[in-house]
């Protein structure tokens, strides 16, 4: 990449698609760029938001129909999609204080939902980064249809290997996309880009090793989604190896089970929700927060 690719707006970068690092990270190009899930779709559809991550926090009853008609599960839907949008907002009120001339990182940026609501909030640069061109299509041409295309902009990018000049961004995160990547590898990206006494968060799930191993259900999500579930020891482990220490661990597991077990009774369901469910109360799998601080 040249300086000039890394400033020109998304509109203007080329068309270049680098060959995938690994076959795995093809086999996750071509899985992305095929995702057209209803459950993805039209809860983006509900504000222009999309998200590629699950929801936090309690169910608004008062907010769902009671019936099971077009209008009682467009409230549902709305119902998951502010749910998803809750959990994009803890991750970046743990960004710390962000400036307007502040640089972020999305690593495995999806359809650019969390981008958007950083710079909604920052007023800053957000670049962000996936292995699928469709998706940062997508998030690009959100960005233009919002005018924010020269502060929001996704490209086809690895994010071992990201174009970012060492100590560039402010902050960094990863939303529910470090299940596919060597977290030695991630951590070391992340300090790289980071500048000192810059944050990373993350918002993953792992496996407890207060379990033992990963559990059945732990082993049908990474079988539903190609990933490879990490367990909560190797990201305290990764992160302290890479400079990053975290300041806030946030066990979310009792916060995103409500998300779910509503999910469950949707039409939009795509059968991997009982799997997250046993798992959440057997107390295999966690969904937490870390944040920590590039020292
Ligand atoms: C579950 S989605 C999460 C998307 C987004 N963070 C969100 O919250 O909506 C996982 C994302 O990770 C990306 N990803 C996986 N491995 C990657 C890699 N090595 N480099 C860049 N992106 C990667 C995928 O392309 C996809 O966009
Ligand atoms: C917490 C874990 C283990 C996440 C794995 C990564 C992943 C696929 C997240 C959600 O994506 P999505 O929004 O496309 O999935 P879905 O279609 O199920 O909503
Ligand atoms: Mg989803």
């Amino acid at each position: 990449m040249t300086s000039t690719e890394l400033t020109a707006p998304a509109s203007e970068l080329p068309l270049f698609v680098p060959n995938p690092a690994t076959p795995y990270q093809g086999d996750i190009a071509r899985y992305w760029d095929g995702e057209a899930r209803p459950v993805n779709l039209r809860l983006g559809d509900v504000d222009g938001l999309y998200h590629h991550h699950y929801g936090i926090g309690a169910v608004d009853h008062s907010a769902l129909g009671d019936g099971d008609g077009a209008e009682s599960e467009q409230k549902l839907i709305a119902e998951l999609h502010r749910l998803e949008s809750a959990q994009a907002e803890l991750l970046l009120r743990n960004l710390g204080d962000i400036g307007r001339g502040d640089t972020l990182m999305d690593a495995g940026c999806g359809r650019g939902g969390s981008m958007v609501m950083a710079h909604q909030r920052f007023g800053c640069t957000v670049e962000g980064v996936t292995l699928s061109a469709k998706q940062a299509d997508f998030a690009n041409q959100r960005a233009a249809e919002l005018g924010i295309q020269d502060h929001v902009r996704a490209r086809v990018c690895n994010m071992l290997d990201t174009p970012f000049e060492t100590g560039q961004a402010a902050a960094s995160w990863n939303n529910e996309s470090s299940m596919y990547v060597d977290l030695h590898d991630l951590f070391a990206e992340h300090s790289r880009v980071l500048a000192v006494g810059g944050r990373y968060v993350t918002i993953t799930g792992c496996w407890n090793p207060r379990y033992g191993q990963p559990s059945k259900w732990v082993s049908q999500i990474n079988a539903h989604f190609e990933c490879n579930i990490h367990s909560r020891r190797e990201y305290l482990r990764a992160m302290a190896d890479n400079r990053l220490v975290p300041q806030t661990v946030i066990d979310l597991t009792p916060e995103t089970l409500p998300y779910w077990e509503l999910r469950a009774t949707s039409s939009l369901v795509t059968g991997i929700e009982d799997a997250f469910i046993n798992s959440y109360r057997d107390g295999s799998f966690q969904y937490v927060l870390i944040a920590a601080d590039r020292v």
